[in-house]
């Protein structure tokens, strides 16, 4: 029984991953990064689950991820309890390279920051999905949403590489079947339901990150 309980371990539903992102949000309008890096470690188990030319995609995010991780369950864990107070800590500390990278490469700011730029990404991608018919393409739904956020951040290499995984994206049947939602109606209801509480943690985490002059951290 052990190939059965493998499977049952793996079995994954897009919309708990989505829920997670609910829990981020404190009843002041804080953001939990405990919450916040639950929801990015299941995305990243569903692009695993879409085949091995994601993991270039996903390497990275689970690095940020663990960068964070080690944050929040180091010496200095309770500062790093929201991005509010990890934002305030870090620059309060001068623990954040504002200008050029240096002595602080790898800052809990500049590091969800990359999470959070990649997160605008996602938001316009599940709405085009949500809005989507089933002639509809998962890549150039992807390839669009990338144009119009997350690549204005990348060098030409990492655009290119990311148009060659885009390209090779499974079929909108196919990744519907993989969310684990149910049909296409659920999804589209799944998705209504998730996409305004993702808008709303990237706008506070936007707020944020602009009132301190944070959005271009190297
Ligand atoms: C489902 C298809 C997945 C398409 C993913 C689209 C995003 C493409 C991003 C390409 C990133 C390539 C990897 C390299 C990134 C870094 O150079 C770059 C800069 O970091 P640095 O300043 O430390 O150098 N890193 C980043 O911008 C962070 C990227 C994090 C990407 C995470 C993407 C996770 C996607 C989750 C997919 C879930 C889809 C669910 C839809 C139903």
């Amino acid at each position: 029984m052990a190939g059965s309980a493998v499977i049952e371990e793996q079995k994954f539903s897009l919309q708990e991953v989505l829920d997670t992102f609910k829990l981020c949000l404190s009843e002041n309008q804080d953001v939990y990064v405990e919450h916040y890096v639950a929801g990015w470690r299941g995305l990243v188990k569903f692009m695993n689950s879409l085949g091995n030319v994601f993991t270039f995609i996903s390497k990275d995010a689970v690095n940020k991820i663990q960068i964070l991780v080690n944050f929040l369950n180091g010496e200095n864990g309770s500062h790093y309890v929201t991005i509010q107070s990890m934002v305030k800590y870090e620059l309060d500390n001068q623990l954040v390279d504002l200008e050029k990278r240096g002595s602080h490469p790898e800052s809990g700011s500049r590091t969800l920051l990359r999470l959070h730029r990649a997160l605008r990404w996602l938001e316009l991608f599940l709405e085009r999905l949500r809005t989507s018919t089933e002639d509809s393409k998962t890549s150039v739904m992807c390839a669009d949403a990338y144009n119009e956020s997350l690549s204005q951040h990348h060098p030409w290499v990492i655009r290119k590489a990311a148009g060659m995984a885009f390209y090779v994206l499974p079929g909108r049947p196919t990744f519907f079947e993989v969310m684990n939602v149910g049909g296409a109606e659920k999804v589209v209801d799944m998705l209504g339901d998730a996409i305004p509480m993702i808008s709303k943690v990237y706008q506070i985490t936007e707020d944020l990150y602009a009132q301190n002059n944070l959005l271009e951290l190297p």
